[in-house]
């Protein structure tokens, strides 16, 4: 029994043994799970935090990014309005009183903004200002109302802005002032002596509103006629001054009083509101509300604060009003000036809206200035009248008015259409700036030739004239092969032309004309021709000068001055106009008469010039026109009298020397010097196999004499092959003459003691041999013989001397004597020898009329040439000039 009890008790406790271990080890793995979970909350935990934190992180970097870009972007908002308030208010519609003055519009300038004040704003951290704007002329009627004096100085602060911003003249003010009678704004007071303000007494309301009224039907009957929608669209169309200045009307009712309007009142001022504004009526109206239309700008004035249509919420911090004193001033120099009428127009005015819009087939139209009311004065070339005769002394403003004149002919009619040459005989350099220069690029696209500094140069006003005489030649034959009879026929036959019309001006023209020589007879010739002719082909002059005497030349010759019957004065300038015509007399300084009636009394215009000499006011135009010239446009040929130019690269020898084979031609040129005429050919001189073809240069000019042997010798030698031969016998051209030793290709030297060598060796062999003689008069009488030989026999077997002389009796000592026969010499260069020493050698009798100066010469040739021509020897060498 005890064992079984043992036994079972043995069993028991197996099973509790087993039970507790059971029960342990569902404890162990309840306790495992349960650190399990805690570590996975753990775990979530953790990443819950760091989420947050990267999520904060994130919301910082974004809230960062954000708001860098909202100062980025409110600070280019902030420079887009000030700029843009900058650019609708400028001068005196924005500036701050303390720097304030009036600012005049441009002829084509309309009204902006008008300033009250300012309105703060946070541009990022900054705190900034920027102006309040209002619309006033042009755009709206003004109603201010609540507190005064603040809306007092509102009013007299547009009106000051309003009045800086125009003309004088074109804003008149009635002021309405029944409680102070006219003293809220009694600082405008002086703008009456000007007619400019006038004060309506507390009576006299009705009156004033039914006149303005009846303005209103006025302009719109009368001005705008149905044609246009308002008085800015007419004067956005016209090019003189306002049709009507703009009529603005204070009303100042005490905000304090009812029933300041009757009924009919009220009726007109909400017909003026209504259509005031399309008439130039506005009206600034203050303790009266308007009736609510687009064209009423309202401002609520709170304190030193308001609030208005243009701003919406935001608050406007109200300007203070500007001084009295200020106003007052203003005032008084508005009157002042009106008085005085508009200012002259400037060279700015004179531009079109858009460059190059016009026509010329019919004529050439453009202002040249304006008349005393401000409206500008267009003269006009065509077939009625061709061509114009400008006079006045020294001083008067000639050259300003050929500027202002070319350059609104510039700014309108573009390079296919007007081709201008001009031509300066006074001393100077007055249309230099027409062409490129070291200092300015630009040149005016419609110049084809600028002449400066002419005055020496008179063959060269007849070359730009005989160049003249050719296109009038070639402009005749195409209209006679279109059957034609004027350029705009011709243009309308033949679309696919270039007919631009031809302005041509000479200023201080006479100098061409004085003197009883050949250059004289063939401009009056050329000048007869160009007038009667150029007429119906465009071709246009416009001739100036100071001088009495030339233009009294000009009457003189009924057929030329005929033919101009534009006529321009300025002050004091005699003969220009009829006789009888005493205009030119009374007009005062930078003022023109215009008639293009040949001057006859009645037909002047009155113009006022702009001043068009001003370099920069110029360079701003001709820049513009530069930019805009087309491909094809080419810089127009400057012929300066007073500069020297140089022999062109392709006239000296370069690179591979020519091979003795090679072919040379019959008749190789000797270039001498640049000729005068429009295109700077230079002059050549043929050297064929043919008796006299040798040279003779002729004077005491020893750089003039070895730049015009050298520039000869270079420029065959750049032909093809060639011996040259220097004699050189003077010991002061010695240098010039090594030089042009160590430039040829095949050179040999002879001195004084070599001449002898010379001769002697001189053998012809197919390629052309060159003697140049560098003073051969020095070679004395032993070798005249043989020179003469030379000379006489060496053309023929290709062997040419090209000799300077220091005189002409001394040449003719070598060729024999007086009564020598000199036809050896085929032709000359004659720098400083008298016309008539050179009767030997000319075809005239008595010698060429020829009287030297400096780096000229004059060139004939036997075989080409009738009278001789004046060059301009090559610079070669610049050891001289
Ligand atoms: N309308 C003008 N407004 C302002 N200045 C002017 C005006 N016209 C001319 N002038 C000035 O007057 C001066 C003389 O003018 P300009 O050289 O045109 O006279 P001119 O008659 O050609 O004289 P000259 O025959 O001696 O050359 C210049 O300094 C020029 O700038």
């Amino acid at each position: 029994m005890g064992s079984h009890r043992n036994a079972l008790v043995a069993v028991v406790r197996q099973e509790l043994a087993e039970a507790r271990g059971t029960a342990r080890a569902v404890l162990a793995a309840a306790e495992s799970a349960r650190n399990e979970a805690q570590r996975r909350k753990k775990l979530i935990r953790d990443a819950y935090a760091t989420c947050l934190a990267q999520l904060a992180e994130a919301r910082d970097t974004a809230r960062q990014d954000i708001l860098r870009r909202t100062q980025a972007e409110a600070a280019t908002l902030t420079r887009n309005v000030e700029s843009l308030a900058a650019l609708t208010a400028s001068g005196a519609a924005g500036t701050s009183w303390r720097y304030w003055t009036p600012t005049e519009p441009d002829r084509v300038g309309r009204p902006g903004l008008l300033r009250i004040g300012t309105v703060a704003y946070e541009a990022g951290e900054t705190r900034t200002k920027l102006p309040a704007l209002v619309p006033f002329l042009d755009h709206a009627h003004v109603n201010v109302l609540g507190d005064q004096p603040a809306a007092d100085g509102v009013v007299s602060g547009l009106l000051l802005r309003a009045l800086g911003t125009t003309r004088p003249g074109d804003v008149r003010l009635s002021v309405y002032d029944p409680e102070q009678l006219g003293g809220t704004l009694a600082a405008f007071a002086p703008l009456g002596n000007a007619g400019l303000l006038s004060f309506v007494s507390p009576g006299g309301l009705g009156a004033a509103l039914d006149e303005l009224v009846e303005h209103i039907c006025r302009v719109n009957e009368s001005v705008l006629a149905g044609e246009y929608a308002s008085l800015t669209e007419l004067t956005a169309a016209t090019t003189g001054p306002r049709p009507e200045p703009w009529r603005v009307v204070v009303l100042l009712f005490d905000p304090g009083r009812t029933g300041h309007l009757t009924g009919e009142q009220r009726a007109q001022l909400d017909r003026v509101v209504r259509t005031g504004v399309a008439c130039g009526v506005h009206l600034v109206v203050r303790g009266l509300e308007l009736a609510p239309h687009p064209t009423v700008e309202r401002i609520a004035v709170r304190g030193e604060s308001a609030s208005c249509d243009t701003t919406g919420t935001l608050i406007v911090t109200l300007d203070a009003a500007p001084p009295p004193e200020r106003i007052a001033a203003f005032c008084r120099a508005t009157a002042e000036r009106l008085r005085a009428g508009p200012p002259p127009a400037r060279f700015a005015d004179l531009e079109p809206e858009k460059l190059w819009t016009e026509s010329s087939a019919h004529g050439l139209t453009a202002p040249i200035g304006d008349s005393t009311d401000g409206s500008l004065v267009e003269v006009a070339l065509g077939d009625d009248p061709p061509h114009a005769l400008i006079g006045g002394p020294s001083g008067s403003g000639k050259t300003n008015l050929i500027y202002a004149w070319i350059g609104s002919l510039a700014a309108r009619y573009g390079p296919g259409e007007l081709a201008l040459y001009l031509l300066d005989f006074k001393e100077g350099v007055s249309f230099a700036r027409f062409a490129p220069g070291p200092r300015d690029p630009s040149w005016l696209p419609q110049v084809r030739l600028a002449g400066i500094n002419v005055n020496g140069d008179r063959e060269f006003g007849l070359a730009m004239l005989r160049h003249l005489g050719e296109e009038l030649r070639t402009r005749a034959q195409a209209a006679k092969r279109y059957e034609a009879s004027k350029l705009a026929e011709l243009r309308a036959e033949d679309p696919g032309g270039h007919w631009p019309r031809i302005v041509a001006v000479i200023d201080e023209f006479q100098v061409l004309l004085t003197g009883r020589d050949a250059v004289a007879d063939e401009a009056v010739t050329l000048l007869e021709d160009l007038a009667r002719r150029g007429r119906s082909q465009g071709i246009h002059l416009i001739l100036a000068s100071q001088d009495v005497s030339g233009i009294e030349a000009l009457w003189g010759r009924s057929g030329l001055v005929g033919q101009f019957t534009l006529r321009i004065a300025l002050p004091k300038a005699r003969r220009i106009l009829a006789d009888t015509n005493l205009a030119a007399a009374v007009i005062p300084r930078f003022h023109a008469v215009v008639n293009a009636d040949s001057g006859v009394a009645g037909a002047n215009r009155v113009v006022r010039l702009p001043d068009a000499s001003d370099r920069a006011v110029w360079r701003s135009l001709q820049r513009k026109l530069w930019r805009e010239r087309p491909e094809t446009c080419v810089p127009p040929r400057l012929f300066d009298g007073d500069a020297v130019p140089r022999l062109p690269a392709m006239y000296r020898p370069a690179g591979r020397v020519p091979r003795g084979a090679a072919d040379v031609g019959s008749s190789p040129g000797a270039v001498l010097g640049e000729r005068i005429d429009v295109s700077a050919r230079p002059a050549r001189l043929r050297l064929g196999r043919m008796p006299g073809r040798n040279l003779a240069v002729l004077g005491t000019r020893i750089d003039e004499a070895c730049d015009v042997l050298a520039s000869a010798a270079l420029s065959l030698a750049a032909q093809g092959p060639a011996r040259f031969r220097i004699v050189c016998l003077d010991p002061g051209a010695e240098r010039p003459a090594a030089r042009l030793v160590a430039e040829l290709p095949q050179a040999d030297w002879y001195g004084p003691a070599d001449l002898d060598d010379l001769f002697g060796t001189l053998a012809p062999d197919g390629i052309p041999h060159y003697v140049l003689g560098y003073a051969l008069d020095a070679a004395g009488p032993a070798y005249r013989e043989r020179l003469r030989g030379l000379l006489a026999d060496g053309p023929e077997q290709r062997l040419h001397v090209l000799g300077w002389w220091r005189s002409v009796p001394r040449l003719r000592d070598d060729l024999g004597g007086i009564g020598a026969r000199l036809d050896t010499i085929g032709a000359w260069v004659a720098l400083d020898v008298q016309g008539p020493e050179l009767s030997p050698l000319s075809p005239q009798p008595g010698g060429p009329a020829w009287y030297p100066r400096r780096r000229r010469a004059l060139f004939f040739d036997r075989s080409v040439h009738r009278h001789p021509e004046v060059i301009i020897p090559y610079e070669v060498n610049s050891d001289h000039t």
